[in-house]
């Protein structure tokens, strides 16, 4: 299997139950919910995404021809020792690639596997951390895991109708956009509510870091 990667970097993990954490992030280019250009958003199934995650053009991306080259590129862009090591892949949708032959390669490699999904494919064994983020008129096939974080609002998914799934924690995350302070005190006032659901701040966009 080859691997089309949109960009390879080092931050801090900026959202939910790992914020804070150093973290290589591994952007896999390609979604099925929205084909990423501008003129489609309108009509996607995901119509809020943040992301730019078309081609593989970005800092540290390319087509990887295999897992274990794969692995090594992202093996390269840790920058400290072999103790804590901690990957995140995303996308776009990083469940269309992430398969067996990468996670036993990232293994080998001594880190541990994050993974940002919208939960419409299932994921593979052996993912150590697994957050699902469903979306509004997808459906939803993965439905246990680490966490759950739910961009809000989203009138058709209400955190109610996901709230019974199997995961260890619940987050409610603001959508970004022009209504991203209304959202986050909407977010606030939910929580007030319902203690189950924690407040999720995109910690990275606040700081200005990738
Ligand atoms: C860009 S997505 C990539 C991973 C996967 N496709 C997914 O949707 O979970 C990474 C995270 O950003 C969240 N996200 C995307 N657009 C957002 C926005 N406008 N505001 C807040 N969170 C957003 C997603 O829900 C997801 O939790
Ligand atoms: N710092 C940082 N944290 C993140 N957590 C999830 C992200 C994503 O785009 O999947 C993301 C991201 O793009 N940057
Ligand atoms: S599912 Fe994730 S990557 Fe795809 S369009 Fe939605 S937020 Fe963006
Ligand atoms: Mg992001």
């Amino acid at each position: 299997m080859n691997y089309s990667v949109k960009e390879i970097f080092l931050t801090l993990q900026g959202e939910g139950g790992q914020a804070g954490r150093v973290a290589v992030f591994c952007r896999f280019a390609g979604c099925n919910l929205w084909t990423g250009r501008e003129s489609d958003r309108a009509l996607a199934v995901c119509r809020f995404c943040d992301t730019d995650f078309i081609g593989t053009d970005g800092e540290g991306g390319g087509r990887f021809p295999d897992a274990v080259s794969l692995a090594r590129a992202i093996t390269a862009t840790w920058a400290a020792g072999r103790a804590e090591r901690f990957v995140v892949f995303t996308g776009g949708e990083p469940l269309l690639q992430l398969d067996a032959a990468l996670i036993d390669a990232i293994h080998a490699e001594g880190f541990t596997i994050a993974v940002e999904s919208n939960g419409t494919l299932s994921a593979p064994p052996g993912i150590d951390w697994l957050c699902i983020s469903p979306k509004a008129d997808a459906p939803l096939t993965q439905t246990h895991g680490q966490e759950l974080k739910l961009v809000f609002p989203q009138p058709d998914l209400m955190p109610e109708n996901v709230a019974h799934l199997d995961f260890e924690q619940f987050w409610l995350q603001p959508m970004d956009g022009p209504d991203r302070d209304a959202n986050t005190e909407a977010v606030v006032q939910y929580c007030l509510k319902h203690p189950r659901w924690r407040l999720s701040l995109q910690t990275h966009k606040l700081i200005g870091i990738p």
